[in-house]
């Protein structure tokens, strides 16, 4: 039995110190261990450039996990959606805390939403996830690539670059800035990324007796839904690059719970996209996901995110979106 303080690695931004400070709480309430915050940069921070051309996956994460693999710290807390769906050597996914809504938000100008924004009004967001499904619309918006944490972002509507910005709620909810949010984004128009919401709690996988003493902070239908999510987007082969969107929920049925799942795969530009859904037993949730997006690849999805050009689409397969509205 060890009093020291567990050393809790998180990045610096205000949405990454207010998550680890709630995971911290967990820790403390539940655990009954005490719990210092240690920041570490990491590339993602640190560089300017988009997200797709860094690497693509994991540049939040690479630098949290080798102060793991040091020794530095004894857990790190992550946004679950920026972690690569590949497991890694040497680390333990021990806890998915309860999710916070996964939801989108849009925070435009002038109180509007995004059917009220006109067409050609310039919509920032540096997701290709987002970029397709804003497109897919058929608003007739023009999306510009953005990056910068939440107040950047925002700051960018504010000064009248962008009309409107598309975040994730769970951000705002976090950062206590929720009253900005203009639009709440219904997931039938908006799919989330996978993981959108959660948190991951991970620590050294050979450190046994943290890795079961953080299960007391573990949600297990939070942990369903992204299992579930993650293995959709692992099977399309997406990183968080791909024009993927996935939610998954665990509903009360009649012989028990049962997850739900749907998802999109969609061409960069939101002009061909695939829509399936499907059900069955959270304890299965992996596989769930894998069937799903199964199905999505038999119907095209690979080649319409163009990843693989290896068989011919049906056209019929797909789905054309709405064309674009010509009033300016
Ligand atoms: N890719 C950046 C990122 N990673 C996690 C969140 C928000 C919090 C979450 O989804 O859990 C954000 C910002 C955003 O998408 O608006």
């Amino acid at each position: 039995m060890t009093t020291t303080a567990l050393r809790l690695g998180t990045r610096a931004s205000a949405l990454a110190t207010t998550q680890s400070g709630h995971v911290a709480d967990l820790v403390r309430n539940r655990l009954g261990r005490e719990v210092e915050l240690v920041e570490i940069t990491t590339e993602g921070d640190t560089s300017s450039a988009p997200l797709a051309q860094m690497g693509g996956t994991g540049v939040f994460v690479s630098s949290l996990r080798q102060a793991l693999l040091d020794g530095r710290i004894d857990l790190a807390v992550h946004s679950l959606k920026d972690l690569p769906t590949a497991p890694c050597d040497g680390i333990a996914l021990a806890a998915v805390p309860q999710r916070e809504d996964p939801r989108d938000v849009v925070v435009a100008r002038d109180g509007l939403t995004l059917g009220e924004l006109p067409a050609g009004s310039r919509v920032g967001t540096g997701s290709p996830r987002r970029a397709a499904q804003l497109h897919a619309l058929g608003l007739g918006l023009e999306v510009d690539g953005i990056r910068g944490n939440v107040d950047t972002r925002i700051g960018k509507v504010r000064s009248g670059d962008y009309d409107a910005v598309v975040l994730a709620r769970a951000g705002l909810a976090r950062l206590g800035r929720l009253d900005e949010a203009t639009e709440v984004l219904d997931p039938l128009q908006l799919l989330p990324a996978p993981g959108q919401g959660a948190l991951a709690v991970e620590c050294r996988a050979d450190d046994t007796t943290l890795v079961t003493a953080l299960a007391a902070l573990e949600d297990p239908g939070s942990r369903a839904a992204v299992e579930a999510e993650r293995s959709v987007l692992a099977t399309l082969e997406g990183g968080c690059s791909a024009p993927v969107g996935a939610l998954a929920e665990v509903v009360e049925g009649d012989d028990g719970d049962e997850l739900w799942v749907r998802a999109v795969a969609l061409s960069h530009d939101g002009g061909l996209s695939v829509r399936m859904s499907a059900s069955g037993s959270p304890a299965d949730a992996a596989g769930v996901g894998t069937r799903l997006a199964d199905e999505m690849l038999a119907e095209g999805a690979a080649d319409l995110m163009g990843t693989a050009l290896s068989s011919p689409v049906p056209s019929e397969a797909l789905t054309e979106a709405p064309a674009k509205r010509q009033d300016a």
